[in-house]
């Protein structure tokens, strides 16, 4: 999660290149319906407006989604639906996401952009904090069938959300957690300190990178794209 606020809040930390990268590959590849909706999202919400991920990143997990074949997700906070929508228009016909966060009012205003690209039969929107939704979702008949999740809801409960997580993918499904570079402050010393409101989440994101890094149940990856992704295949 990030807004215009926050400190030069990519990674990327040349903002020529990151134009370069978003006007010569990303934005001219992007489906109307999400160009609208990043625009509608930008005009209501402003500066929290960067909440939406990325559009290179939404392209790179689209990318993804369709190598792995996958056709049933699961994604942890959606806010207005960027990264859902860009998740609908990569899945087949037949197949299911289903969706989780507590602002129902942001999915609504990003509904009628996926309704305009033919996706909403694919969505089954949850509106209700993730932990007990995913415990829920155990209790119900969900467990080992999501062949994808994308995690973009609180870094504080990212360590809480894997080991549910690893119940409810299948063998060989990938889990995907956002911001896990943090707007770099993964690297940063006490001496670079920022913020105080955007330094308190380098210390779980540091946390959840060396859990995820001895957890042997998976394979994982940190991608260097947006403000970090990493990929985690169940074993
Ligand atoms: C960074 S935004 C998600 C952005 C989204 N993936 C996109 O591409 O537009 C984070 C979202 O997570 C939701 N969220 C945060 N903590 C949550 C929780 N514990 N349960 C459910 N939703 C949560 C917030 O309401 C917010 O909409």
């Amino acid at each position: 999660m990030e807004d215009l606020s926050a400190p030069k809040s990519k990674i990327l930390k040349s903002p020529a290149l990151a134009k370069y990268i978003l006007e010569t590959s990303a934005y001219p590849k992007e489906h109307e319906q999400l160009k609208k909706l990043r625009e509608t999202t930008v005009e209501k919400y402003g500066a929290k407006s960067l909440m939406n991920v990325p559009v290179d990143e939404a392209q790179f997990l689209s990318f993804l989604i369709k190598m792995m074949k996958a056709e049933k997700t699961l994604e942890i906070g959606v806010f207005t639906g960027y990264s859902l929508l860009s998740t609908a228009l990569a899945l087949p016909p037949h197949a299911k996401i289903i969706a989780i966060d507590v602002d129902r009012e942001a999915y609504e205003t990003g509904l009628p952009f996926i309704q305009k690209a033919g996706v909403e039969d694919k969505i089954d929107f949850i509106h209700a904090d993730a932990l007990s939704a995913l415990q829920d979702l155990l209790q119900g008949k969900h467990g080992e069938s999501f062949d994808f999740v994308f995690v973009d809801a609180e870094k504080e409960n990212f360590i809480e959300f894997h080991e549910v997580l690893l119940k409810l993918v299948k063998k060989g499904g990938t889990i995907a957690y956002d911001n896990t570079l943090w707007l770099g402050t993964v690297a940063m010393s006490e001496d670079e300190k920022i913020e105080d409101k955007w330094w308190k989440k380098r210390k779980p994101t540091l946390e959840f990178n060396t859990y995820i890094a001895d957890d042997c149940r998976v394979e994982s990856t940190i991608v260097s794209i947006g403000d970090g992704v990493t990929l985690c295949r169940r074993i």
